[in-house]
Parts: structure tokens; sequence; C-alpha cells
């Protein structure tokens, strides 16, 4: 095994084939389905951008109506769940409030196929805000508000969380987030999403095993990881030295860097035009001063570029989420692409199970026990 290369990490690895989007390190770009994602922000909803990741299409007027109908029509919890929810310690982390739930979901769907088609995936879609909505209600010592089926999947998830709803402006910048961080190639939630699916398990499986890896720092949970980041350092002042002190100790900077992008993150000009606006409408101009503080430091020091985490973290506070919020609305989006990525898995299966190089000591034989067995004998 000596000169067998590693790949650690899988790096620039190609496992296979998927038609469901392109992150292209060359060009820093990302589209879906062909379309560039930038685009899709400024002019899609996100119901439009689900059905396109999921069929390869963006819907007609016929599609979209049907579609948007059955959304609605499948956002309630039922008793069972609400009660579920209840009796998740207080203590618990959003993320994991949203894990227990989708395995309880799965462990709920009578289905034969256990969740193997595009209803499973639409149902997942509808009902993951109900959880969220109703899981920080709880937190702030409320009862959960049922869905509005005469607001958009935006909208309803406002009305859901604060019993009103923003006007378009913040419900613009929010959705955009959420076409955003829909879809993203084999990043390391949805690859784990395909290793279990890969074993002809079910699909809530899979994206229970997507939202653990998705909860880490060094990916979904770095929006949160920002936001604490920000309150830490307090002030434009003292970016720099905060941002020399966290490299000199060796720590990641969150919310910056990233596995395929090297110059920059595709999304990024977007969301930043959205925070802009959120900090505006808010305004927040002292933590505008120290996101920049931040961003100039990093790139002076490391030359490092934000990924969609940076803005999307403050964006998301402007928006008045509570930090632990900030990864299960990111769940809320990407459910779509883990979706798609486990139908895709499923259409051209084959098990994902790479090898390893052995680093461990040399083959050697087991000890003879005689004289432990005898002693003990003796005792
Ligand atoms: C939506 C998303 O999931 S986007 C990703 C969100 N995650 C984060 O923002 C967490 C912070 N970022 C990181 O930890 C990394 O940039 C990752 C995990 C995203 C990508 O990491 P990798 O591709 O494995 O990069 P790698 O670890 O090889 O880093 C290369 C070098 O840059 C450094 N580096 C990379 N990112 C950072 C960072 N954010 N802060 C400080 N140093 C960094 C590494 O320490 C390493 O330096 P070294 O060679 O001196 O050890
Ligand atoms: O692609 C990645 O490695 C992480 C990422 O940006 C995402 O999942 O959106």
């Amino acid at each position: 095994m000596a000169d067998t290369a590693i790949h650690k990490g899988l790096a620039g690895v190609v496992a296979d084939t998927t038609a469901i989007s392109t992150v292209d390190a060359a060009t820093d770009s990302l589209t879906y389905r062909g379309y560039p994602v930038q685009d899709l922000a400024e002019t899609r909803t996100f119901e439009e951008v689900a059905h396109l990741i999921w069929t390869g299409d963006l819907p007609d007027r016929e599609q979209l109506t049907a579609f948007t109908a059955r959304e609605r029509a499948g956002r309630a919890l039922d008793r069972s769940t609400l009660d579920l929810l209840r009796r998740v310690p207080e203590s618990a982390h959003p993320m994991d409030v949203l894990r227990t739930a989708i395995s309880y979901l799965g462990a709920d769907d009578p289905a034969e196929d256990r969740g193997a088609d595009l209803a499973t995936a639409e149902r997942l879609m509808a009902r993951l805000p109900s959880v969220v909505a109703a899981d920080r209600r709880r937190r702030h010592g409320l009862d959960p508000i049922p869905p509005d089926p005469s607001l958009g999947f935006a909208e309803n998830f406002f009305h859901m969380c604060f019993g009103e709803v923003p006007g378009p402006g913040v419900v613009r910048c929010f959705e955009a987030s959420l076409v955003l961080y829909a879809e993203h190639g084999f990043n390391a939630s949805t690859f784990a999403a395909r290793v279990v699916t890969s074993t002809r398990s079910d699909a809530y499986s899979a994206v229970t095993a997507a939202i653990g890896a998705l909860k880490g720092p060094l990916h979904g949970g770095a929006n949160e990881a920002v936001m604490h980041m920000l309150n830490e350092i307090g002030t434009a002042d003292r970016a720099e030295e905060w941002v020399d002190r966290a490299l000199a100790g060796k720590r990641r900077i969150m919310g910056f860097g990233h596995r395929v992008y090297r110059n920059g993150d595709s999304r990024v000009p977007t969301m930043h035009r959205a925070l802009v606006r959120m900090a505006e409408a808010r305004g927040a101009g002292d933590l505008m001063e120290l996101y920049a503080a931040v961003e100039r430091a990093m790139a002076d020091r490391k030359g490092l570029h934000p990924n969609l985490d940076y803005p999307a973290g403050p964006a998301y506070h402007l928006m008045g989420f509570d930090v632990p919020m900030f990864t299960p609305i990111f769940v809320m989006s990407r459910i779509t692409g883990w979706t798609a990525h486990i139908l895709e898995q499923q259409a051209a299966n084959a098990l994902i199970r790479p090898l390893s190089a052995y680093s461990g000591p040399p083959h050697r034989a087991v000890p003879a026990q005689r004289s432990q067995v005898s002693a003990v004998a003796n005792r």
C-alpha cells in the first residue's frame, strides 16, 4: 500500500455523475439544471426552483399551480408530531430537534417504498418549516401557529415563526437565500445522503444522515458560527486584532474558504446584496462595518474569500431569526437538493464503498493467554 495515492477528505475525487447542478471551480460558478443560480435567485420563487431541481425543468403555470397546492396542503403537522416536539429537551439544538422529527416522520410513514419518490420529497419540503417554526415558538414559551395556505412558502414561514409577515423586501431577501442554499453538488451532507441511499436504505434515513452532516461547523453549521464570531468580536475596530489572534491560535475563521471555489463562492455576491438591503432596512451600519473589516482582514492575512454562510448568517439575524435557527433554515432549503440526489442515486445505484490504506501495526500473532488463565485459576 506504500505507493497508493490517498485522497484525504476525497478532495479532487469525482465519485459519480449528476444532472442536478454544476459547481465549477474553474469559473467559480453554479448552475441548477443549467440555469445560473444568481439569475434564479433574482427572478424565481423557491417553489419554482424546487420544481426545477427535482424535475429538471421550471414549472409552467399549470404545474406551478398544482405543485403549490400540494405544498400548501402538506404543511400541517399532526398531533403526534407536535407531541413529540414538546417532549424533546428544551436544551436541544434545533438541528437535533429537526433530525429527531425526520426520524419520527419516517417511522410513521406506512408507504412500502419508504419515501423513494417525489411525493415524499414534496412532503418533507412542506413540513420542515412547520417543525422549525414550532420549535422556535416552543423555545420562546409560545404555542405553534398553524400554517396559512393563502401564503407562499417563504411568507408562511415568517407567519408561523412570528405571527406576521414582513414587507416584500425582507421576504424577497429570505427567498433569495433559500434559492442559493438549495443545491450544491456532492457537498458533505448530500454525499452522506447518497451513501445511505446507496445501501438501499430509505429516504428518511438518508435525510437524517444529511442533517447530521450539515450541522457541523465546517459545513452548514458555519452560518450560526459566523454570527457567534461577529458577536464575539463586537466592533469593527477590534476585527483585525481578533482575526490575527484567532489565526495565530490555528482557529478556523467561520464563513471563509471553500473546498471547491478558490476565488470566491458564486452565491456570495447575490447574498451580499440581500444582506446590504437588510442592513439598510434595519439601520445596521455598525454590523456591516464589522462584517467588512473581518472580510478585509481575511483577504489580507490568508487570501481567503467568504462562502455563502458569511453573508447568510448576519442576514438571517437582521430578519429576526435567532442564531440556532440559521442551520435549520439551510435544511428547509437543501431538502430539495438532498432529495433530488436521493432519487438520482436510486435511479442508477452503485454501493458507495471506498477503500482505505492500512496504517496500523504489521501483521502479528495473538499472544497466548495460558499464563493469565492459569493465574486466574490459581487465585
Ligand atoms: C455552505 C458551506 O458549507 S460552505 C463551508 C462553510 N464552512 C466554513 O465556513 C468553515 C470555515 N472554513 C473551513 O474550515 C474550510 O475553508 C473548509 C472546510 C470550508 C474547506 O476546507 P478544505 O478544502 O479542506 O481546505 P483546507 O483545510 O485544505 O485548507 C487549506 C488551508 O487554508 C486554511 N483555511 C481554510 N479555510 C480557513 C478558514 N476559514 N480559516 C482559517 N484558515 C483556513 C487551512 O488551515 C489550510 O491551511 P494550512 O495549509 O496552512 O493548514
Ligand atoms: O459544497 C460544499 O462543500 C459546501 C457548500 O458550499 C454547500 O453545500 O452549499
